[in-house]
C-alpha cells in the first residue's frame, strides 16, 4: 500500500486537508485541523450554507454559537475540495459516506490518504465504511477510520478529548493521529478497523436503549445495566466479525458507548428519551434536527449479528421500538421476562 507521501516524507509548507461534510462533527474536525496549523478545507454540499460560513466565521445551523477559526477555508466544490488535499477526511452521514467516496475516488492523486470519521454502515447492503472504501479507492490508497467518545461541540470548544485512528497502515495511522493530535486532542492509534467501526456504529443502537429507559424514568440500575449488557452485545458481535476485545474496551467502544448512553448532546440518546417519554419517532427524529445514525444503524447491526446466528436481545428490542413494531414498555417487559442465565454462558465473550 502506498504512503501519501507528503505526510510521509514532510514536504514544504503545512498539510493540506480536506473535510467533507459541513455538519457538527465535520466543522469541528476541520477547527482542529486549522487549530493545528493545517491548511484546511471544510467542503459542504449547500452553497448558501458554505457562503454564510466563509462571511460569519460560524456554522449557523450546526454549531450557531462557536466562532470558526480565520484560517479555515470553506467549500462548495467537491472537485476543488479535494483537488490538492494530502488527506482527505470523510465526515457526511453513512447514509451519503457511498456516493461521496465514489464521487472522489476519481479525483484521487496518488498517495494521497483518505480516512473517515463517519459512524455506521452502507445503508441496505450493511457493508462496513472500509469495505465501501476500498470498493471505491482500491488498494492502492491508505485508509483509515477516526473514532472515539467525541461529541463535535466539545472538540469546537477545545474541550479535552481523546479519539483513536485505526489504520492496516499503521504509518498512515500515525499520520492522521499527528495530523489531528493537540494540546487538548488526544489521537491515539490501532490497527483493527473492523473493531473500532462496529463500536463507534454499535454504540449509537445502545444509546437508543438507555435514552428509552432514561425517558421511562426507570432509574440509574437500568442504566448501568443496559450499558454492561449493552457492551456485552458488542463484544460478543465484534468477537464473530473478527475484531479485537481491546478495541471495544478502549475508546472506539466502551468510552464512545459511555459517552453517547450518558450524555445529552447525543442525539441517538435523545432520539431514545424522545420515545421513552411517548413522543412518536418521526416526530423526535424531525425535532433532533440532525442525523440520528441508529435509525439505519439498527437494522444493520441486527442483519449483521443474525448472519452470524447471535442473539443481541437489547439491540434486536432497539429495533422493534424505531421500527414501532413495539412500544418501548413492551420492549421493558421482553427484556425483563428473558430466561435468567449466567452472566458468560460460555466463556469470556461468548
Ligand atoms: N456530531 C458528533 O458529535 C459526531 C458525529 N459523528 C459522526 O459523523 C457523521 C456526520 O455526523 P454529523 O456531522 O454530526 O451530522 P450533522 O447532522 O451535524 O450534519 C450532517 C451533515 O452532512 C451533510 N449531508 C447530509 N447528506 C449529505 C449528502 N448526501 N451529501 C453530502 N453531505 C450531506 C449535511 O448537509 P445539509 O446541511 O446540506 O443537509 C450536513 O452538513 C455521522 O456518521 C456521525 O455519527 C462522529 C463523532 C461525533
Ligand atoms: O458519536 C458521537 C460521540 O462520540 C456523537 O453521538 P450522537 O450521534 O449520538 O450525537
Amino acid at each position: 500500500m502506498s504512503r501519501a507521501p507528503r505526510l510521509a516524507e514532510g514536504a514544504a509548507g503545512p498539510l493540506r486537508l480536506a473535510v467533507l461534510g459541513a455538519g457538527s462533527w465535520g466543522t469541528a474536525l476541520a477547527v482542529q485541523g486549522a487549530r493545528n496549523g493545517l491548511d484546511t478545507v471544510l467542503w459542504g454540499r449547500d452553497a448558501a450554507a458554505i457562503a454564510t460560513m466563509r462571511s460569519e466565521r460560524r456554522n449557523v445551523r450546526y454549531l450557531p454559537d462557536l466562532s470558526l477559526p480565520q484560517s479555515l477555508r470553506y467549500d462548495d466544490d467537491l472537485a476543488r475540495s479535494v483537488a490538492d488535499a494530502d488527506l482527505v477526511l470523510i465526515v457526511v452521514p453513512s447514509h451519503a459516506f457511498p456516493d461521496i467516496a465514489r464521487a472522489i475516488a476519481p479525483l484521487k492523486r496518488a498517495g494521497v490518504g483518505v480516512a473517515w470519521a463517519t459512524k455506521g454502515f452502507e445503508p441496505g447492503s450493511g457493508r462496513f465504511l472500509h469495505e465501501v472504501a476500498q470498493d471505491a479507492f482500491g488498494s492502492e490508497i491508505s485508509l483509515a477510520v477516526v473514532t472515539g467518545p467525541s461529541f463535535a461541540r466539545e472538540v469546537a470548544q477545545g474541550l479535552p478529548t481523546a479519539v483513536t485512528v485505526h489504520s492496516d497502515d499503521e504509518s498512515f495511522a500515525q499520520d492522521v493521529a499527528d495530523a489531528l493530535h493537540g494540546p487538548t486532542f488526544r489521537a491515539y492509534t490501532g490497527k483493527d478497523v473492523v473493531g473500532a467501526e462496529l463500536g463507534g456504529a454499535m454504540k449509537n443502537v445502545l444509546a437508543v436503549a438507555t435514552g428509552i429507559a432514561d425517558g421511562m424514568a426507570l432509574g440509574l440500575n437500568a442504566r448501568a445495566g443496559l450499558i454492561t449488557r449493552g457492551l456485552n452485545e458488542m463484544l460478543r458481535l465484534n468477537a464473530a466479525i473478527g475484531g479485537r476485545a481491546e478495541t471495544l474496551m478502549g475508546l472506539a467502544g466502551l468510552g464512545d458507548l459511555v459517552l453517547t448512553c450518558t450524555g445529552d448532546l447525543s442525539r441517538n440518546r435523545r432520539l431514545g428519551l424522545a420515545l421513552g417519554r411517548g413522543q412518536p419517532l418521526r416526530e423526535a427524529v424531525a425535532q433532533i434536527g440532525q442525523v440520528v445514525e441508529s435509525v439505519q444503524t439498527a437494522d444493520e447491526v441486527m442483519r449483521l449479528a443474525e448472519r452470524h446466528g447471535l442473539d443481541l436481545p437489547i439491540s434486536a428490542l432497539v429495533r422493534r421500538v424505531l421500527h414501532e413494531d413495539i412500544t418501548p414498555s413492551d420492549g421493558l417487559k421482553l427484556l425483563l421476562s428473558r430466561e435468567q442465565k449466567p452472566e458468560y454462558p460460555s466463556g469470556l465473550f461468548d
